[in-house]
């Protein structure tokens, strides 16, 4: 949102309906407050947050004609006005959303306070107490709410036009409180330094405007942490120093030589927020968790325990479960029971790495029999999977190790760390390939030396969404003890489906051309289709079918893509999908142009930890059971697999419609039915791994919907990203030259 607009104007309006709202999008139907037009009615189209009913705006943009729609003020900035006659302030006051205060109690404010009524509030709203009906508690809510409002406000008017998303404007808010400007004007680069997921650019253009000299070392550090915490968004843990130079140089623009940076780097040092290692820059918290990895896993493998031979009780365990193990298996089952208290075991689907898990327990409890045992992964959903093949309880990595608060930017804290290790003697954790190197690090700490500890994954899935990819370091590093499984054992209704993700991890287009095109295969289908409304069409009716003729419910079916935005990203057929198996539903509550209704599927997008009980994680998905208004108050019931959990209103942004999910959401979940759709303008994200992650996830059918050149670029396309990691050499140098890695001491 800029001011400079081309041919912009500037009108005053007043809102009289919303039409439509989504995100922070609106179209509102406005009335011209002055000039030529005054008095007409005209659709306004834009980004307004928090616009309501009544308000009035001082908006800049242009007039367009719509063909369908007429006259349209397309809106680029805005300022909202304060309520400048009695009827607007009762208007604003009732609009606010504050449990109790309607027309009736806001005309009777107005009329005690008049104009005044605002600073009343603000200053001091317990004289609203003086108005019958007003109880001490409803005016400190309506306190409460007219603060936030002028804080946003103030925030907003700050950095909105600099391109800062209301949502981060938001999290700045929740993170400064009052004091966010302050902070600002103390150092503008600082919520580089204490948040994720902003970028530079707005806070450099406020220091500008704030006259922060460009050499200025403030400019110089935050340079330094943004491209660090770029590189962490892209999964990398650290950056080489030259690349760190090169990306802030390029942040800086010309006239910057890399001695500018020097100064801001040896502060950085200093303070300790950065650490640099031979030419490797590091986020101190990414060095410190892979140091407690490195440093946990060298320990692993050096104290060992007594080898147990297995041969005898093995033969009663593949007798009690009805199974002849294969040698490979058996190799891995024995290493299991070897000197080393690690053990990765990798294998794709169906290669029995479960049922290897099973007899493992089985074994382990005939020798330990008072041992305790934990089964963890890094999402619900495969927790819940693992405790399902293993009759044994498991739990997200998370809840293993109770979050019991989280620091001011958002990072948990655990009950379980190295000051209270958890207290398990064997740790199974499966799919691993999940699990990033923060929560690594977490879980590591949390482990004791004398504990044996088994991760399970696959390699060849898509690498976690945080920083770091674990499984396929410890891999690198040869003296960790490992089996991957190779031979396909399931025999079931998903044959095609597994035979599928072995050619396309073999990258074998032709056969696999040859299984779909001559539909060979009973549980996997290709249906091509060329431009995006002919794969939307298509996925619409295929779904219907799916659900209408074959007996799938929403819950059954999957549909996946491999991005959010676009025709065909996961937000537009979402409300696609909604409209298709809820349109009839009328019981709903908007939130951000969102509509959440009564049995749509959702997903949590965040880890809380305080929602319900135990807390509720991101990926998790339920189904809204219910939704209650009382008064202004809007709440939802979501049931996750029987949990009903309570979101408020103001809790919404925590949920999002689950109908469609991105390929990487759908990481570590399985489902009877994935439909895919894949388009030529996915091309960046046309990888193998991604691939291969998609089909993975569905258990009875897999029907992609899509280009063949789509799908075929999928297949054949093997650059991966590169992550930057010092992990598998910090292991190796533990063997060889033991530099990298402290040992436990
Ligand atoms: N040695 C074996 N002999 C016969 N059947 C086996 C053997 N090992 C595994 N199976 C069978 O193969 C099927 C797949 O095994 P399992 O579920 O353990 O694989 P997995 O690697 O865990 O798969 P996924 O990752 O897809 O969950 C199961 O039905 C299992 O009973």
């Amino acid at each position: 949102m800029t001011r400079n607009f081309l041919l912009e104007e500037t009108i005053n309006i007043e809102v009289k309906y919303i039409k439509f709202s989504r995100e922070n999008f609106i179209i509102a139907g406005a009335k011209i407050l002055e000039g030529e037009r005054q008095g007409e009615i005209i659709d306004i189209l834009g980004e307004i947050i928090n616009c309501r009913v009544g308000e009035r705006y001082r908006v800049s943009g242009k007039f367009v004609n719509n063909p369908n729609y007429g006259l349209q003020f397309q809106v680029k900035y805005y300022e909202k006005e304060r309520p400048n006659s009695p009827e607007q302030l009762i208007s604003y006051l009732s609009n606010l959303g504050v449990k109790g205060i309607g027309e009736k109690t806001a005309a009777k404010i107005v009329e005690r306070f008049g104009m005044d009524s605002l600073t009343v509030i603000l200053k001091d709203f317990s004289q609203l107490t003086k108005i019958k009906g007003i109880s001490f508690e409803k005016a400190e809510s309506l306190y409460q709410k007219l603060k936030e409002e002028y804080l946003f406000e103030e925030a907003f008017n700050l950095l909105a036009p600099l391109n800062l998303e209301p949502h981060q404007i938001k999290t700045l808010l929740k993170f400064y409180r009052e004091g966010l400007i302050e902070h600002l004007k103390e150092n503008p680069y600082n919520p580089i330094h204490e948040l994720y997921g902003f970028a530079f650019a707005p806070f450099d253009k406020l220091a500008r405007d704030w006259h922060f000299p460009p050499n200025h070392l403030y400019r110089m550090k935050a340079s330094i942490v943004y491209v660090l915490k770029e590189a962490l968004e892209q999964g990398h843990v650290y950056l080489p120093l030259v690349e760190v130079y090169n990306k802030g140089l390029a942040l800086l623009g010309e006239g910057f030589g890399p001695e500018t940076l020097d100064e801001g780097l040896s502060v950085l040092l200093r303070t300790g927020e950065v650490c640099l290692e031979r030419d490797r820059l590091y986020l101190k918290k990414l060095y410190d968790a892979e140091k407690t990895v490195a440093r946990k896993v060298a320990f692993l493998l050096t104290i060992t325990d007594k080898k147990i031979n297995i041969k005898k009780p093995l033969n009663e365990v593949e007798k009690k479960l009805g199974i002849s193990y294969d040698p490979l298996q058996k190799e891995a089952l024995s290493l299991m029971f070897a000197e080393k208290k690690l053990f990765v075991l990798t294998g794709g689907p169906g290669t029995g790495k479960t049922t290897v898990i099973k007899g493992f327990i089985e074994l382990y409890q005939r020798f330990f029999p008072k041992n305790k045992i934990a089964l963890a992964a890094p999402t619900g959903r495969a927790a819940k999977r693992l405790s399902e093949s293993t009759g044994m309880p498991a739990a997200t990595i998370h809840r293993l190790l109770e979050p019991e608060g989280e620091t001011r930017s958002g990072e948990l804290l655990f009950r379980y760390n190295k000051y209270e290790p958890l207290p398990y003697d064997l740790i199974i954790i499966d799919e691993v390939s999940m699990l990033d190197l923060p929560l690594a690090a977490a879980l590591f700490e949390a482990i004791t030396p004398e504990c044996r500890l088994v991760l399970v994954g696959d390699p060849n899935q898509l690498p976690p969404v945080g920083p770091g990819q674990l499984l396929k370091d410890l891999l690198a590093v040869e003296e960790i003890p490992r089996i991957s499984l190779k031979t396909v054992f399931r025999q079931g209704e998903d044959a095609g489906i597994i035979e599928v993700a072995h050619r396309v991890l073999t990258g074998d287009w032709f056969e696999l051309e040859r299984l779909l095109g001559e539909r060979m295969l009973e549980d996997v289908f290709f249906l091509p289709a060329k431009d995006t409304e002919n794969i939307t069409n298509l996925l619409l009716k295929v779904v219907k079918k799916l659900w209408e003729n074959y007996g799938y419910s929403p819950e059954d079916i999957a549909v996946l893509s491999p991005m959010r935005k676009g025709a065909l990203g996961v937000e537009n057929l979402n409300v696609l999908l909604q409209k298709l198996f809820n349109g009839f539903e009328t019981q709903e509550v908007k939130f951000f142009g969102t509509s959440f209704k009564v049995n749509d599927k959702v997903m949590q997008i965040k880890n809380n930890y305080e929602r319900g009980e135990d807390g509720v994680f991101n990926g998790e998905t339920g189904f809204i059971k219910k939704i209650i208004k009382s008064g202004d108050e809007e709440e939802i019931i979501v049931s996750f697999d029987g949990k009903n959990i309570k979101y408020r209103k103001t809790d919404l942004e925590e949920l999002t419609l689950s109908y469609a999910t991105t390929v990487h959401k759908a990481q570590g979940m399985e489902y009877p039915v994935v439909v895919l759709v894949l388009h030529n303008y996915h091309y960046p994200l046309l990888k193998r791994n991604l691939l291969y992650t998609a089909v993975t996830r569905a258990k009875k059918m897999l029907i992609v919907i899509g280009t063949t050149w789509a799908l075929r670029q999928a297949v054949e396309n093997i650059k991966e990203e590169t992550r930057y990691s010092s992990l598998p050499e910090r292991l190796g140098g533990v063997f060889k030259k033991g530099d990298l890695v402290e040992r436990e001491g």
